[in-house]
């Protein structure tokens, strides 16, 4: 089933549980504003090369729309579409003032060099500028719109020819809020997810994964469990599987296996997180890693483990695989990890599904973080930002539980009726409905 069509029957689930008015469950659905955009840009070689972007703004009847932007070969308007919409019930499941809106561009950034993908974000930012804004919809990152960029500087010393090597994890959205400045002055809160020196909060490029930490530490406690006596396998080692990774091997969790699009890793004993993420900075791959055993990535989500973290692409839990996986836990890290079909299976095998939008909720917190403190013009220091994230996380925790009770669903039922109710209610405010 695609991304949309998922997204679409779990919202439409939810507005059966709740009851809601026929009116207002369409108005709900369709997207405000869709975006496509052909971005035509100089190769480095001298040829030109096409690409389309695409944003769509699902809905801002609790705020300014927010919602990362993302760079892969398989981006298509209906996968941002359901991104978009995954976004309005996400924000409003954390109760910060957005909806939600999702950007992407189909392309594959690592056949990309780092100045073209400077000219087409570039490119990309020119034709959605006025579209864009702090109170209207401010962009973030998401995949691979956070790898790390190198920026090679050349300085000239007399006698000597010196090469300067500077990489940034947050490149992508350094680029758009400078090019956005262009056209409306300088803007950092236009988007999130930036570099610390222009305006980015502390703790940011950590937030989905302490996000997914703090998730996962109030699922397994409400079951009597810690995270240090279970056994974790992660899918995808970038942002949000790296920094996940790090905090649950930091409390002593063991990460039994680990994947990333070069491949996968297993050790029964623990992985060595620390030592993981040395080798994949000197090699860019997982390959050839000492502390543990190389395994098929397709094996990832059916490894033997406790606890299966999805960390990478959507829909990879499907009814190809759901009977097979061994997990009890499953928190969706990534964005619609788990099509239905698969969500039934697993549902009936007694699986405990945390689903994405409150799982991965924290980036998008501390990103509502970052533009509190664009807009003050006031820094927070980190221990204020992930104290104020756990709290965010705890108490949406609780409001998922309490709706579960109340309409004795499942937890993503619990967050869908959380997250619609909280919009159909600011819609109704509003006088939208009609
Ligand atoms: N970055 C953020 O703040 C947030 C990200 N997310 C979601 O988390 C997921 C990951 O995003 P990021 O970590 O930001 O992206 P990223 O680009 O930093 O990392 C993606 C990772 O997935 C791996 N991957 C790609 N294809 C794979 C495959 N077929 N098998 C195994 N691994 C594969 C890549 O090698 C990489 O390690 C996405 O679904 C994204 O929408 C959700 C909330 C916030
Ligand atoms: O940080 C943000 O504003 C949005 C992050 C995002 O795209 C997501 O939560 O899926």
């Amino acid at each position: 089933m695609n991304a949309l069509a998922a997204t679409n029957r779990n919202f439409r689930h939810a507005a059966r549980i709740l009851g809601l008015d026929s009116k207002i469950e369409k108005s709900l659905l369709i997207p405000l504003r869709e975006i496509k955009v052909e971005c035509t840009i100089p190769k480095d070689d001298g040829s030109l090369a096409s690409f389309v972007g695409f944003r769509v703004q699902h809905d801002n009847a609790r705020g300014p729309m927010k919602g990362g932007i993302r760079y892969h070969h398989e981006v298509d308007p209906d996968e941002v579409n359901a991104l978009a919409q995954l976004m309005t019930w996400k924000s409003a499941v954390a109760a910060i003032p957005y909806g939600g809106a999702k950007g992407g561009i189909g392309c594959d950034p690592t056949e990309l060099s780092t100045s073209e993908l400077e000219r087409l974000t570039r490119v990309f930012t020119q034709k959605i500028h006025d579209l864009i804004g702090i109170h209207r919809d401010v962009p973030a990152p998401d995949m691979g719109t956070n790898s790390q960029v190198h920026l090679f500087l050349y300085l000239y010393i007399p006698c000597m020819h010196a090469t300067f090597s500077y990489s940034s994890n947050e490149q992508t959205m350094a680029w758009i809020l400078d090019e956005y400045s262009k056209f409306h002055g300088h803007s950092p809160a236009v988007v999130t997810g930036k570099p610390i020196d222009l305006g980015g909060s502390l703790g940011r490029e950590a937030a989905t994964g302490l996000g997914v930490f703090f998730a996962t530490e109030a699922l397994l406690g409400e079951c009597g469990k810690s995270i240090s006596e279970m056994k974790f396998a992660i899918q995808g080692f970038g942002n949000v599987g790296a920094w996940t990774a790090k905090f649950i091997h930091g409390v002593g969790g063991k990460v039994v296996a680990v994947s990333d699009i070069t491949g996968a890793v297993k050790n029964p004993n623990g992985i060595d997180i620390p030592a993981l993420l040395k080798h994949k900075e000197t090699t860019q791959s997982l390959k050839d890693f000492q502390g543990a055993d190389a395994m098929d990535t397709n094996d990832l989500l059916v490894h033997e483990c406790d606890v299966l973290i999805p960390c990478a692409l959507g829909g990879v839990l499907n009814k190809e695989n759901a009977a097979d996986v061994k997990a009890k836990f499953i928190i969706e890290a990534a964005n619609h990890p788990t099509d239905p079909e698969a969500d039934e299976i697993l549902s009936k095998k007694g699986v405990v599904i945390l689903p994405d939008i409150y799982a991965n909720s924290g980036g998008v917190t501390v990103s509502y973080f970052e533009w509190v403190q664009n807009i003050q013009g006031f820094m927070w220091d980190e221990e204020k930002v992930n104290c104020e994230l756990k709290k965010y996380m705890m108490k949406s925790f609780h409001d998922i539980k309490a709706m579960c009770k109340a309409h004795d669903c499942s937890l993503r039922m619990g967050a869908f009726t959380l997250g619609v109710n909280r919009v159909a209610h600011a819609t109704l405010l509003r006088g939208w409905e009609a």
